[in-house]
């Protein structure tokens, strides 16, 4: 049980990059936390350092996320633990190889991670927030899940399953104060790039945003209530503009008569 008036935020992939950062701003803003990642060792430096510097109560828990019974272990401590207020979805992995370079193998992994661990991770706390009327459920996207163009397809295919995943719940759990917030970062200076095979020096350095940059700003969106945050776009109206877009297709969607355009065959 959590002694902070905010409670514990379980924090997956918090042994390095934007996960570790959650972690230490998750702590300043005086929740206790449980971190997941494979590395022990990483996890208790991030640990030690977090507890030191803000004095919160730092558990931390290794589990390979693609391992059927560790993922089971953090599905159970997402079910049980009445102290969890908040959970960071952020484990992933990346690619940027094109798919006639890409290993099959290494794809799935990535499936597993990106989408298979998160939607577990996900369908176990959401039941014990529904029952405690509240908690808070970050998904870390990308940036590529609305431009599955840039990068590796299926790493944007499973990007874009979050967005699509995080929209939903939105609307499942509007009425149950459980928040959902997707975020969508850019390119962000960590290691990702070099576990993808590549390298964030390859990029414009006007592309690369700093870490603790994109989540100070993810938390300034969650702050702001946003369900979508894009820590990159200059002008909020944008994603606004593609969002309703998006909502005005949707009454049409799924309809009775076919289009003039599709009768030319009949027609002819
Ligand atoms: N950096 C970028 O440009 C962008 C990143 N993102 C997303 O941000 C998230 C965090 O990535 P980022 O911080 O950049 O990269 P990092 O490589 O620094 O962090 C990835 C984290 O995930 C953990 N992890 C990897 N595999 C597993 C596994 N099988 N089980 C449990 N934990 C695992 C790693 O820890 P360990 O190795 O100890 O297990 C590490 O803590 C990812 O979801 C990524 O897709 C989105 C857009 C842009
Ligand atoms: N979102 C980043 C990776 O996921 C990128 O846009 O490069």
């Amino acid at each position: 049980m959590s002694t902070s008036l905010k409670g514990i935020a379980v924090v997956t992939g918090a042994s390095s990059g934007i996960g570790a950062i959650y972690a230490d701003r998750l702590a300043r803003r005086g929740h206790d936390l449980i971190l997941v990642a494979r590395s022990q060792e990483k996890l208790a430096e991030v640990a030690k350092r977090i507890a030191g510097t803000t004095g919160r109560a730092v558990n931390v828990v290794a589990a390979d996320l693609n391992n059927k019974a560790d993922l089971n272990r953090i599905e159970a401590l997402l079910a049980t633990d009445s102290g969890i207020t908040m959970l960071v979805n952020n484990a992933g992995v990346g690619a940027v190889a094109p798919l006639l370079e890409s290993d099959t193998d290494a794809m799935e992994e990535m499936i597993a991670l990106n989408v298979t661990a998160l939607t577990r991770l996900t369908y176990a706390v959401v039941p014990a927030f529904v029952a405690r009327s509240g908690g808070t459920i970050i998904n870390i996207s990308s940036a590529v899940a609305i431009a599955p163009e840039i990068l590796n397809g299926v790493y944007g295919a499973t990007k874009a399953f979050v967005l699509a995943l995080s929209l939903s719940l939105h609307k499942e759990l509007a009425n149950k104060n459980v928040h959902i917030q997707a975020v969508l970062p850019g390119a962000t200076a960590t290691n990702f790039w070099d576990a993808a095979g590549s390298s964030v020096e390859q990029l414009p350095e006007q592309m690369v945003m700093r870490s603790d940059d994109l989540v100070d700003a993810a938390l300034a969106g969650l702050d702001q209530g946003e369900l979508i945050t894009i820590p990159s776009l200059p002008d909020a109206a944008d994603w606004l503009a593609y969002e309703a877009a998006r909502q005005k297709l949707i009454p049409n969607l799924s309809l009775n008569l076919v289009p003039a355009r599709y009768r030319i065959a009949a027609a002819a």
